[in-house]
C-alpha cells in the first residue's frame, strides 16, 4: 500500500513560489487503483513524482508498505524505488535493439544489485509470464519497431511489474493511443492491479474510465479532492 500524508511541494517562481502540490493526503491499498484527473498544470505529474519518490516533498510523508521514504537517505530511497515501485510513463521508452522479453529482463539487471539478482532462468520465466499476462507471449521475440503502439505500451506495463512492485505509478498511459486501445490498456492495468496486488496510482485525462477505478480524484490548483457521485456520473455519460 502507499500512504501519502499532507504532501506539499513548491517550486521557485520569480520572486515567489508556485505551490504544485498543496497538502495532499491519499491512501491506496494493495490490489486497488486510484484514478486522478485534473486540468493541465494542476499538479498531477508533481504528485506522481512525489509518490514515486523521484522528488522529495517540502513537507509530508510518502510511505510504501509502512516504510517512510521521506526519512531515507538518497541511496536507500533509490533502492526502495527500484525494488518497490513500478513506473509507467506516457511514452513507452523501449530500447530499440532489444526484443520484448529482453526489455523486461534488462530491468532486472539494471535495478537489482548483483548479489540479490535471481538466476537468469527465473528472470526469463517471470518476463515470459508477464508478457503472457499482457497478451504478448507470442510477440516476445519482436523488437519495438515490429510492435504496434498498443503492444509497445503493453510491454511498458509488463516491464513496470518485473520487480514485483508494491506500488504501480502510471502517468497517462493512453495519450498516444486511440480510444479503443486506451480503454484496453486501462482495463489491463486494472486487471494487473488485482492480479499482482499492486497499489496503483493512475493519472489520466480519460475521465470516462474514472468510475471503474476503486477511487477517483480530481486535482485543482495542487489540491486533491474526491470526485462526487454526481461528477462521476457526469464523466461517465
Ligand atoms: N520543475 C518545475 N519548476 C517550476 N515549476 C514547476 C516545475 N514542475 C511543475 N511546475 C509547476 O507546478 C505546477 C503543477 O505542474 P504539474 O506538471 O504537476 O501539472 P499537471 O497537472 O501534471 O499538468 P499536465 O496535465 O499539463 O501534465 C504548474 O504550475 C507548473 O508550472
Amino acid at each position: 500500500m502507499i500512504d501519502l500524508t499532507h504532501l506539499t511541494l513548491t517550486f521557485p517562481d520569480g520572486d515567489g513560489v508556485v505551490t504544485a502540490v498543496d497538502d495532499v493526503s491519499l491512501t491506496v491499498a494493495a490490489g486497488t487503483a486510484a484514478g486522478i484527473t485534473g486540468p493541465s498544470g494542476s499538479g498531477k505529474s508533481s504528485l506522481l513524482a512525489l509518490a514515486s519518490t523521484l522528488i522529495a516533498p517540502d513537507t509530508g510523508t510518502v510511505s510504501i508498505d509502512g516504510v517512510d521514504a521521506t526519512g531515507l537517505d538518497l541511496a536507500a530511497r533509490t533502492e526502495l524505488r527500484r525494488s518497490r515501485i513500478g513506473l509507467v510513463f506516457q511514452q513507452a521508452n523501449l530500447l530499440p535493439s532489444l526484443t520484448a522479453v529482453e526489455q523486461l529482463q534488462v530491468m532486472n539487471e539494471l535495478t537489482t544489485s548483483r548479489s540479490r539478482r535471481p538466476a537468469r532462468a527465473a528472470v526469463r520465466t517471470r518476463a515470459m509470464d508477464l508478457l503472457d499476462a499482457v497478451g504478448l507471449a507470442e510477440h516476445a521475440g519482436k523488437r519495438p519497431a515490429q510492435l504496434s503502439g498498443g503492444q509497445r505500451q503493453r510491454v511498458n506495463v509488463a516491464r513496470a511489474l518485473m520487480n514485483d512492485p508494491a506500488v504501480l505509478v502510471v502517468d497517462e498511459p493512453t495519450s498516444a493511443l486511440d480510444r479503443e486501445r486506451s480503454a484496453q490498456i486501462i482495463d489491463l492495468i486494472l486487471e494487473l492491479t488485482a492480479r499482482y496486488d499492486t497499489a496503483t496510482l493512475l493519472v489520466t485525462h480519460e475521465t470516462r474510465i474514472l468510475p471503474r477505478m476503486d477511487s477517483a480524484w480530481q486535482m485543482v490548483d495542487g489540491r486533491l479532492g474526491a470526485m462526487t457521485p454526481a461528477q462521476l456520473a457526469d464523466v461517465a455519460a
